[in-house]
């Protein structure tokens, strides 16, 4: 049996429809803003506005932030080969806001932050600081007092690894948690990972759905 298990972009597709019905994103959360946490996070996200525009008829924008904290091994990339966690999260790109070039303010948004897979956790309990700080610095800059804005921050996964996480999210957070599918910990081997033979992924992501899930 592999160690790793293959996802194909069908499985992903699926997932995220099945994820916007069960947690009644469009009516119970209502999201105006997604903030999507790349590399990973971006294509859930442009799948996941579709099935919010399909049944809100609202078109959210996304914002892209980048965080990493994975590093590569000198063969990854070679068809979905892990790759090790590093230290801490690396900012590679954050939002453009505040300045005169500000594009976009995070006061009384509903924010949905997305993610392919929360593996450790690191990267989400990161993401969610620094946004914290900026909403706060936000409403500092506005003459607010801290929370006034009534921000609201929610997270969407595709999958979350079902293991102890290395670092937790705060409570208010967790009520807006939700996540496509939950994995067992195991290394996944997500579809645009792939540079050898995709048909050949696909077959092998039915197959290990079809067996561990
Ligand atoms: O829960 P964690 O242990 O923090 O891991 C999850 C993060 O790891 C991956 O990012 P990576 O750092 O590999 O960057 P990438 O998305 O650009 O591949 C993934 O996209 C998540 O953002
Ligand atoms: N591709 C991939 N990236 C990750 N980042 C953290 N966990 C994983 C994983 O299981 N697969």
């Amino acid at each position: 049996m592999s160690d790793k298990l293959y996802i194909s972009y069908n499985q992903i597709h699926q997932l995220i429809d099945d994820a916007v019905h069960k947690y009644k994103l469009d009516t119970d959360f209502q999201p105006d803003l997604i903030i999507a946490i790349g590399g990973g996070g971006f294509i859930p996200a442009r799948i996941l506005r579709s099935f919010l525009k399909a049944r809100s008829g609202q078109n959210i924008p996304i914002q892209a932030i980048g965080l990493s904290l994975y590093e590569e091994l000198p063969n990854a990339g070679k068809d979905g080969v892990p790759e090790i966690p590093g230290v801490q999260v690396t900012k590679t790109q954050w939002l453009n806001f505040g300045g005169a070039d500000s594009l976009i303010s995070l006061l009384g948004r509903r924010i949905l932050i997305v993610d392919e897979v929360d593996d450790s956790r690191k990267t989400l309990v990161y993401a969610v600081a620094e946004l914290l700080k900026d909403i706060a610095e936000q409403e500092k800059r506005r003459g607010m007092e801290a929370g006034a804005s009534d921000t609201e921050i929610g997270i969407f996964v595709v999958y979350n690894k079902d293991k102890e996480k290395a670092e937790e999210l705060p409570e208010s957070i967790m009520k807006r948690y939700y996540s496509a599918a939950t994995t067992p910990d195991r290394w996944l081997a997500f579809p645009w990972d792939c540079t050898t033979n995709i048909a050949e992924h696909t077959e092998l992501a039915k197959k290990s759905f079809a067996s561990e899930i």
